[in-house]
C-alpha cells in the first residue's frame, strides 16, 4: 500500500483532513455502495431542552435554538462554560442525560433520525481508551472491530496508518496511551487518538465536545484544521470549542454563539464581527475576536466586578470598549434582541424551511460492518492483551494469591486427621472459599475501567452488548485458571487435604468457578454502579452476607428460616463451595476420636453430624450449581447493561416528568410545523455527563 504518498506536512502532520488514499481506500475497499447521496444535513428548529433537578426545580438548559449544518462546513459551538453547548451536542446527538426533556424538531436529511448507537459519531470530553495499548494497537483494534470481515487485512492496516499520519500521531504511534503506573502519550495526543478513532470509519456526521480543550495552541490549530478538512470531503461536523485563538478562529465555517442557552449568533463565523459591530459591541482593536465574542457574552464578567469592586481590590475606570460601559447581562439580552430581529436569524430560518422541505437519504446507522463473531474474537484478544500487560488486572492478584496461600499452608500445614484436625479443615475451606475467593474484588477498579471504554465505544455503535459480555468472559478465563490452579495447588499440598488426584481436580476447580462466580458479580455491579469505591463497597457486603450463610458461621439446618435459608444460604455461592469441598475433603477419611480408647470417626459421620452436609447430594452437583452461577451472573451482567441502556432512562425520565409537571411545568413533547414531535424516549438513553 502506498502509505508513503502522504506526505506529512511542516510537522509531519497532514493538515486538511482525509487524504485522498485513505478516502477512496475506505470507498473501494469497504465496497460501501453509496446509493444517491449520502451527505448528512442536519436541522434543528425551536429546540429546548429542560432538565428536573434533584430538588423538584427545574432548568431551562436550552431555549428555542434553531440551526442547522451542512455537509462541507464546519459548524463551530462557542459559549461560555454552561452556556449550553455539551447540552446541545447531546440534543442534537440523541444522548440527552434522562431528567432532561427535548421538544422541538431535529431533522437529518428533511426526516427524523436517531442519531444514537452509530449513526453519528460523537467525540466527547472524556477520553477513555485502554492504557495498556498502543496508539496503533488502540486504531488497529478499533478498525477489526468495525471494518467489514471481508476486507483484507492489508487493506484495513493501510487505513489505520493512514488515520494515523492524519491525526500526526505517527511520532507516538507506537507509545502506550497510558495508566496509573504506565507513563504514556500527552493529553493532546489522547485527544487525537479519540478523534482518530472515530474518523476511522469516515462518519458522515461528526461531533466533537471541545476537541481542542487542553491541547496548545499548535495542537489546537491541527485538530481543528484536521476537522475543517473533514468537513471539506462533504462531512458534517459540529464540534463545541472553548475559547479558541484567532488562527484557530479563523478556520470555523459557521458560529453558533450560545450564552444562557440561548442563541446570540449563528451565521458564518466570517460576518460575526460585524454583527456585534451592528449590535453596539464592536471588536475593540488588537483584540482577537473570539476572546472579544466571549467576553461581552459571559455574565461570570459581572460576578467577577462585583467580586472584586466589593472587596475594593479593583477601580474599574471607564475606558472605550462598550462591554465596560454595561453589565453582561444587558449586553447579553441587547445581543440576543439583536440577533432576533436581524438578517441572519431570517436567512437561518429560510434556509431551515427549506432544508426541512427536501426529504433526503435515510442514513445507515455508521456503527460496525464487522460480524459479530470478529466482533467478540477482537474483544477477546483485545481484553487479554490488556490483562497481560496491567499489573493490577490480575498480576497483582496473582503475587497475593500465592502469598495468602502459603500463609494459609503454613498455618494448617499437614493438617492430618487429629480429633482437632476436623474443626481445622472446616475452618481451613471456610477461609479459602471466603477469604480467598473475596480478594477478587481487587479486580474492580479494571472493570469499571473497561467498562468506560465500552461505553464510550457502545454509544457509538462499536460493537453489541452480546459480544462484550462474551470477550470479557472469555478472556478472564486463562489468567483464573493460572491463578486458582497455582494457589489452590500450594495450599492443597501444604495443608495435605485429602489424598487423590480427583480430589486435588475438585479442590481448585471449585476454586477457580468461586473466583470466576466472585468476578462475573463484580462485573454485574460495575454495570450498574460506575464508581469504584462505592462498587467495592456494595460487592463486600453482597459477598459478607453471603458468606453468613454459608454453613460455616451458622450451621445450614440452624440458619433462620425462612428468608437465611431459603432463600439467601441457597443464592449464596460460598454454601454450595462449601458443602461440596467438605464432602471432597471428608468423605473417606477416618479421624482420631478425643482420646485413643474411644473408636476413630468417619468422615461421613462428621459431614452429617458436625456440618450438616446434604449426603444425597454429589459434590459435583455443588460444583455445577457453582459453575452455572457463573452463567447467571453473566447474564445478569448482560441484561444489567440492557436495562441500563433501555429502561432506566425511561424509569428516570419518567419520575423526573411527573416532578416537572407537579411543578407545573409542562414537560409534554411539541408538535412542530414539520410534524415531528422529540419526547424522552428509551433512545434518549444514556448516562447522565459527568458534571
Ligand atoms: N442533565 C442535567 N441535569 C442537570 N443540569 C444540567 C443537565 N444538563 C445540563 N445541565 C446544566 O445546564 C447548563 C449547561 O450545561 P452544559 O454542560 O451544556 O454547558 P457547556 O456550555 O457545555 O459548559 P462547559 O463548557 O463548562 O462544558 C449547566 O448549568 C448544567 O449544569
Amino acid at each position: 500500500m502506498e502509505i508513503e504518498a502522504h506526505k506529512p506536512a511542516g510537522n509531519g502532520m497532514v493538515v486538511g483532513g482525509l487524504s485522498p488514499l485513505s478516502e477512496s481506500l475506505w470507498k473501494d475497499k469497504t465496497h460501501t455502495e453509496f446509493v444517491g447521496d449520502v451527505s448528512a444535513r442536519l436541522a434543528w428548529k425551536d429546540l429546548t431542552v429542560v432538565v428536573s433537578l434533584g430538588n423538584g426545580d427545574t432548568q431551562n438548559v436550552l431555549e428555542k435554538l434553531s440551526g442547522y449544518a451542512e455537509p462541507g462546513s464546519f459548524t463551530a459551538l462557542m459559549g461560555p462554560s454552561g452556556s449550553g453547548k455539551s447540552t446541545l451536542l447531546d440534543a442534537l446527538s440523541g444522548r440527552l442525560a434522562a431528567n432532561a426533556f427535548l421538544s422541538g424538531t431535529i431533522l437529518l436529511n428533511g426526516r427524523r433520525a436517531n442519531l444514537s448507537f452509530g449513526t453519528a459519531a460523537y467525540v466527547t470530553q472524556d477520553d477513555n481508551l485502554i492504557g495498556t495499548l498502543t496508539v496503533r494497537e488502540t486504531i488497529s483494534y478499533s478498525a477489526r472491530l468495525r471494518l467489514p470481515d471481508r476486507m483484507a487485512w492489508s487493506d484495513k492496516r493501510a487505513l489505520v496508518e493512514s488515520t494515523i499520519i492524519e491525526m500526526g500521531l505517527q511520532d507516538c504511534a507506537d507509545t502506550v496511551i497510558g495508566n496509573w503506573h504506565l507513563r504514556g502519550i500527552s493529553g493532546g495526543e489522547r485527544r487525537r487518538v479519540s478523534i482518530a478513532l472515530e474518523i476511522l470509519m469516515r462518519p458522515r456526521l461528526l461531533f466533537l465536545d471541545e476537541p481542542t480543550s487542553g491541547l496548545d495552541s499548535a495542537s489546537a490549530f491541527f485538530v481543528t484544521q484536521t476537522l475543517r478538512g473533514l468537513s471539506r470531503d462533504g462531512r458534517t461536523v459540529i464540534a463545541s470549542i472553548h475559547q479558541p485563538s484567532s488562527e484557530v478562529f479563523e478556520l470555523f465555517d459557521r458560529l453558533y454563539l450560545l450564552s444562557s442557552g440561548k442563541t446570540v449568533y449563528f451565521g458564518q463565523a466570517s460576518e460575526a464581527y460585524e454583527f456585534f459591530a451592528q449590535a453596539g459591541f464592536p471588536c475593540p482593536a488588537l483584540r482577537n475576536p473570539s476572546d472579544h465574542f466571549l467576553r461581552c457574552i459571559n455574565s461570570d464578567f459581572d460576578k467577577v466586578k462585583a467580586t472584586l469592586k466589593g472587596s475594593m481590590k479593583m477601580r474599574f475606570e471607564m475606558n472605550d470598549d462598550p462591554v465596560d460601559r454595561v453589565t453582561t447581562a444587558e449586553a447579553i439580552r441587547t445581543l440576543v434582541d439583536s440577533y432576533r430581529a436581524s438578517q441572519y436569524c431570517y436567512s437561518a430560518k429560510e434556509k431551515i424551511e427549506e432544508m426541512s422541505k427536501i426529504k433526503g437519504t435515510v442514513l445507515d446507522s455508521g456503527g460496525s460492518q464487522a460480524s459479530f463473531l470478529m466482533q467478540a474474537f477482537t474483544l477477546t484478544i483485545r481484553s487479554f492483551v490488556n490483562m497481560s500487560r496491567d499489573f493490577g488486572y490480575y498480576w497483582l492478584r496473582l503475587v497475593i494469591y500465592l502469598v495468602v496461600t502459603v500463609c494459609i499452608g503454613t498455618i494448617y500445614l499437614n493438617v492430618g486427621t487429629s480429633y482437632s484436625a476436623i474443626l481445622a479443615r472446616g475452618a481451613c475451606a471456610s477461609f479459602v472459599f471466603g477469604f480467598v475467593t473475596f480478594m477478587s474484588i481487587g479486580g474492580f477498579p479494571s472493570f469499571v475501567e473497561d467498562m468506560k471504554v465500552f461505553q464510550r465505544e457502545r454509544l457509538n455503535g462499536h460493537y453489541g452488548v452480546g459480544a462484550f459480555v462474551i470477550s470479557n468472559t472469555l478472556s478472564a478465563m486463562p489468567f483464573l485458571i493460572l491463578i486458582t490452579f497455582l494457589s489452590g495447588t500450594v495450599c492443597y499440598f501444604m495443608v495435605r487435604l485429602h489424598p487423590g488426584f480427583m480430589h486435588y481436580v475438585f479442590f481448585v476447580l471449585c476454586l477457580y468457578a468461586s473466583v470466576t462466580v466472585v468476578e462475573s458479580l463484580m462485573m454485574a455491579i460495575a454495570s450498574v454502579v460506575p464508581n469504584f469505591l462505592m462498587g467495592i463497597i456494595i460487592g463486600a457486603g453482597i459477598q459478607g452476607i453471603f458468606m453468613l450463610v454459608s454453613g460455616y458461621f451458622r450451621l445450614p439446618n440452624d440458619i433462620p428460616k425462612p428468608f437465611w435459608r431459603y432463600p439467601m444460604s441457597y443464592i449464596s455461592f460460598h454454601f454450595w463451595a462449601l458443602q461440596g469441598q467438605y464432602q471432597n475433603d471428608l468423605k473417606g477419611l477416618i479421624f482420631d476420636n478425643q482420646t485413643p480408647d474411644l473408636p476413630k470417626i468417619p468422615g461421613e459421620y462428621i459431614l452429617e453430624n458436625v456440618f450438616q452436609i446434604d449426603m444425597n447430594r454429589s459434590k459435583w452437583v455443588d460444583l455445577s450449581v457453582l459453575l452455572s452461577m457463573i452463567i447467571i451472573y453473566r447474564i445478569i451482567f448482560f441484561v444489567m447493561i440492557k436495562v441500563n441502556e433501555d429502561v432506566t432512562p425511561w424509569v428516570r425520565g419518567y419520575i423526573a416528568r411527573r416532578r416537572i409537571q407537579h411543578k407545573g411545568t409542562n414537560p409534554s413533547t411539541t408538535v412542530t410545523p414539520f410534524g415531528l414531535t422529540q419526547s424522552p424516549s428509551l433512545r434518549a438513553y444514556v448516562q447522565p455527563r459527568p458534571r
